[in-house]
């Protein structure tokens, strides 16, 4: 996960592969839940790891609920309707699916618990939900603003509850309403059934109030009810009946499938880039979530989208796309993603019925037209649409995009680095997409392809602190890193253990060791053949002959191709002495690093003392002269600065102070201006 104040997606031409998304949210929530209330354990599959689910299983956990990993899966085993804690202070974060089903179930499991979350989950609202609870004998109060969360729950005997009447809830507002009722009640069915009072025997009914949207997450709701043992009777959206003597019953094993709504930027991406199209495994035609419909709004936009029962094949079709005029009230989380693709289209998009954006994780409406507009485009909105004009090349502006802590609007806004002008798209604050999709850029940049991956050279004599300003730079970035004089080190070495010498003799033997070098990188070690040499190439001697065998033009010649390849998506921070003039002539920005000679011996002087290893600082100093002048003057790929790149004398400087000024120059270079 980018964990990045800000991410740039550097302009993107194609996209060709295949990815797996993870778990849908939807389906992940409601199945943990579910396994918490019923009896006996349950093993689930493929369950999503994000900000929303890692809420909801803290707060299980919190009940009492045993939780175990079992290999990939997660083992729970459930309460059977019974708390094994008396109270709790649950904080839910931001996660709708967590908040609303557990003030439900809380409210009919008995027991003092406090719900409260994050400052917009204080201004997502839940009077609706509060208000059938109440009316069924639960006891809820609000703890900050009446209708919104924070709540405080308290017990009430489950024989004392209303249930002969139908319970009737808003369904206009969120389906979640609806999904947390329906989720709960099966607790009051089955001890309804387990006593000999009046109640037993009783269907307990749910009504509808008001046009329910977002249909599908019932339809969700209903088959995952299913699966736990409750067959719940729908008449038309207007009526729920949960038979009496419900009982939820554990299925044992469980899967999720991956989340359809994710799938959206892929499907969009699919139809948007060119390339041999996308493959999405583990959501297909066979999914139960309600947003593998945007397979229907993608289709008329002009993507060719080819399925099976849990996969989908996409590529572009129509180009430009076509634009669509569509009521997207049973699609509205995916629908943001249509937003985005409008930009591509061949007239104005308008989207209907999506007055649920307004209470999501932010005003999405308003995200999204602010947003757009960032990017040049003619954006109308109003209560419940938004209509979306697309842009022409020299109408698109490179933009700083606001993410709102909304997942969504981060992933769906980078499909805007598609954009005919070549311009890059920097996502502020990308790690909000962790609430569904921790890794989504990461998966994207899988597939990705760029016109010009950006990469950032950092040359400079030894000692000069370039390792240390590089390595902070690219940790700024999100970006790769590549400290070449790591590949010179380890030929050195390889060098030495097979008994050969840095001369003209050896060059080609060298050079074959160089280009076969059995070389990997794990977590911050060097790994030749398996064996940790981290520490043996940082040795002075061994540094003096990874200057002796880089100054042999075949092994350059053989260790280009390797520096080259670590040039990734999203971008490339480079050391070396000659990534800006060689390796890399074509970098958005070269910095040259030098310091004094007795700088830089000290720097290397503390160093290594404070690794044990003990040195003198003038045989320190001697050497390092030594190596830069061996490094300058060699025949090929000497050392010296490239004509275009940007002196830093960090002499007087702190590597904070370096760090901050190699950033600056980095902004300079991009077109973001202060959007
Ligand atoms: N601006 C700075 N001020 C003070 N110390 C610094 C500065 N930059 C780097 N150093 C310190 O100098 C030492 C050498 O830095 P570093 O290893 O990054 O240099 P390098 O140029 O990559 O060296 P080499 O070419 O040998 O790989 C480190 O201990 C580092 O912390
Ligand atoms: N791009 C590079 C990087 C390194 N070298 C050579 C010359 C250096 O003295 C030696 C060790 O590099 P360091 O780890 O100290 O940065 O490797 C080179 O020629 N070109």
């Amino acid at each position: 996960m980018f964990s990045t104040p800000f991410l740039d997606l550097p302009p993107l031409a194609g996209a060709s592969g295949t990815v797996r998304l993870p778990g849908s949210k939807s389906i992940s929530n409601r199945v943990l839940l579910l396994a918490a209330l019923a009896g006996g354990t349950t093993t689930v599959h493929d369950l999503l790891d994000s900000d929303d689910t890692r809420v909801m299983l803290d707060a299980l956990a919190a009940l009492g609920c045993r939780i175990d990993r079992a290999g990939a899966g997660l083992r729970i085993e459930g309460l059977d309707g019974r708390l094994r804690t008396s109270g709790a202070k649950l904080f839910l974060g931001n996660a709708g699916t967590a908040m609303r089903p557990l003030t439900a179930a809380l409210a009919l499991l008995g027991g003092e618990f406090e719900l409260s979350g994050v400052p917009r989950m204080h201004e997502r609202p839940i009077g609706d939900l509060v208000d059938a609870l109440v009316q069924l004998g639960c006891r809820i109060d609000y703890l900050g603003n009446p209708g919104y969360p924070p709540l405080a729950i308290h017990p009430v005997p489950l024989d004392s509850l209303q249930l002969a009447a139908p319970i009737r809830v808003r369904g206009d507002v969120s389906s979640q309403f609806l999904t947390a009722l329906l989720l709960a009640l099966p607790l009051a069915a089955g001890a309804a059934s387990e006593r000999a009072d009046q109640a037993s025997g009783r269907d307990i009914t749910i009504e509808v109030i008001g046009e329910l949207i977002s249909k599908p997450y019932i339809e969700i709701t209903l088959n995952l009810l299913s699966r736990f043992g409750i067959e719940v009777r729908r008449e038309g959206w207007e009526r729920f009946v949960i038979p009496a003597g419900s009982r939820y019953r554990s299925p044992g094993d469980i899967h999720v499938e991956a989340d359809a709504s994710s799938a959206s930027y892929f499907i969009a991406l699919g139809a948007i880039a060119r390339g041999e199209g996308i493959r999405i495994e583990g959501v297909g035609a066979d999914s139960i979530q309600g947003d593998i419909r945007f397979v229907e709004a993608a289709r008329l936009m002009g993507a060719h989208i080819d399925s099976g029962p849990n996969w989908l094949a996409i590529s572009r079709g129509a180009w430009p796309l076509k634009a669509i005029d569509l009521d997207a009230n049973h699609i509205p989380d995916a629908a943001m993603t249509l937003a985005v693709m409008a930009l591509y289209a061949d007239g104005p998009c308008l989207l209907r019925n999506i007055a649920s954006w307004r209470v999501k994780e932010t005003d999405r409406i308003d995200a999204m037209a602010k947003e757009l507009r960032k990017l040049g485009a003619t954006v109308e909105d109003g209560p419940d649409f938004i209509c979306v004009h697309p842009l022409a090349r020299a109408g698109w502006r490179a933009a700083s995009i606001r993410t709102y802590d909304d997942h969504r609007v981060a992933m769906c806004f980078s499909l805007a680095a598609f954009n005919p002008a070549g311009l890059p798209v920097r996502i502020l604050e990308p790690h909000c997409v962790a609430k569904t999709f921790p890794d989504y850029f990461e998966t994207l940049f899988s597939v990705a392809e760029a016109a010009e991956v950006p990469v950032l050279c950092i040359d400079g004599p030894t000692a000069s602190g370039k390792g240390t300003l590089a390595v902070a730079v690219a940790y700024q970035l999100g970006y790769h890193y590549l400290d070449s004089g790591t590949l010179y080190r380890v030929t050195g070495l390889a060098m030495r253990r097979n008994g050969l010498e840095a001369d003209a003799a050896h060059e080609m033997q060298i050079a074959e060791l160089a280009r076969t070098l059995p070389l990997r990188f794990s977590e911050g070690k060097v790994l030749l053949s398996g064996e940790d040499v981290s520490d043996a190439i940082r040795t002075e001697a061994a540094g003096m002959d990874a200057s002796r065998v880089s100054a042999l033009p075949a092994v350059r010649k053989a260790l280009l191709a390797l520096q080259k390849s670590f040039r990734r998506l999203p971008g490339l921070v480079a050391d070396g002495r000659d990534m800006g003039t060689v390796v890399f002539p074509d970098a958005t920005l070269k910095v040259y690093l030098t310091a004094s000679a007795a700088q830089r011996a000290e720097r290397r002087h503390k160093q290594l003392i404070s690794k044990g290893i003990s040195t003198t600082l003038d045989g320190l100093r001697a050497d390092l002269e030594a190596r830069d002048l061996r490094d300058s003057s060699r025949s090929v790929a000497p050392l010296k600065p490239a004509p275009d790149a940007r002196l830093l004398d960090n002499s007087l400087l702190s590597v904070e102070q370096s760090v901050e000024q190699v950033l600056a120059w980095w902004q300079e270079v991009q077109p973001f201006g202060s959007s």
